[in-house]
């Protein structure tokens, strides 16, 4: 997506620790033209499988995954990472490493609105080491619904969250590319793959 990556290009940032600081496009302010465009991409990669669902995390994945729901016209569910008195029992929940925030996250998704039968796309913000997706897939497995396919707005290929998720054999579509960065040769970013 050539406008995520010109974005990524004039505004990202390098952080220690390898992160990537995307915080006026994707995990603080949102840029309406660009998120509509990265619900219709992953809308247009995906529309194919037949998803009856969009699963996401909160709370950076909440503003793609609405973009692509909504053109696809199918509910949107995102996991949460505390529990709160409403959600109801039983809840599917697994464990990841905030990349942003450090620490572990417990992840919780109800069984009222996750389970056989639901045909899943998973669209997230961020596919690094690809913990946090792999903890979500396998919440997906125990509630019985089906995943078909995983999109993600920015891959950090040099974490090779890709390979580390190849076991579960369904499609990664990403929109823009972080080849390497480092301080000497600033954001190698091309197109997502
Ligand atoms: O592939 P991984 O190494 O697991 O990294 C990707 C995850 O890291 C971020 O979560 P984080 O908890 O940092 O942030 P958020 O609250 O902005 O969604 C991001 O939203 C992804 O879910
Ligand atoms: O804002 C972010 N920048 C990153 O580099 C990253 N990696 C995982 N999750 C991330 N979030």
């Amino acid at each position: 997506m050539q406008a995520l990556v010109d974005a990524i290009r004039q505004q990202g940032e390098i952080l220690p620790g390898g992160i990537l600081k995307v915080d006026g496009l994707v995990n603080h302010q949102l840029l309406p033209h660009l998120t509509r465009e990265m619900g219709e991409t992953f809308a247009r990669h995906f529309a194919p499988l037949n998803p009856s669902k969009i699963v996401t995390i909160e709370v950076s994945g909440i503003a793609p995954a609405i973009a692509t729901a909504m053109v696809l016209g199918v509910p949107m569910v995102y996991a949460r990472k505390k529990k709160p008195v409403t959600m109801k029992e039983p809840a599917f929940t697994a464990q990841s490493v905030s990349r942003t925030k450090g620490g572990v996250v417990d992840l919780y998704v109800s069984s009222e609105f996750l389970g056989a039968g639901d045909r899943v796309v998973v669209i997230d913000d961020f596919l690094a080491s690809g913990g946090t997706l792999r903890a979500l897939a396998g919440m997906i497995g125990v509630s019985g619904a089906q995943l078909l396919g995983i999109g993600c707005v920015v891959e950090k290929q040099f974490e090779s969250g890709r390979e580390k998720l190849a076991d579960l054999n369904v499609p990664i579509h990403t929109l823009a590319n972080i080849v390497r960065m480092s301080e000497a040769e600033g954001i190698l970013v091309e197109a997502g793959r």
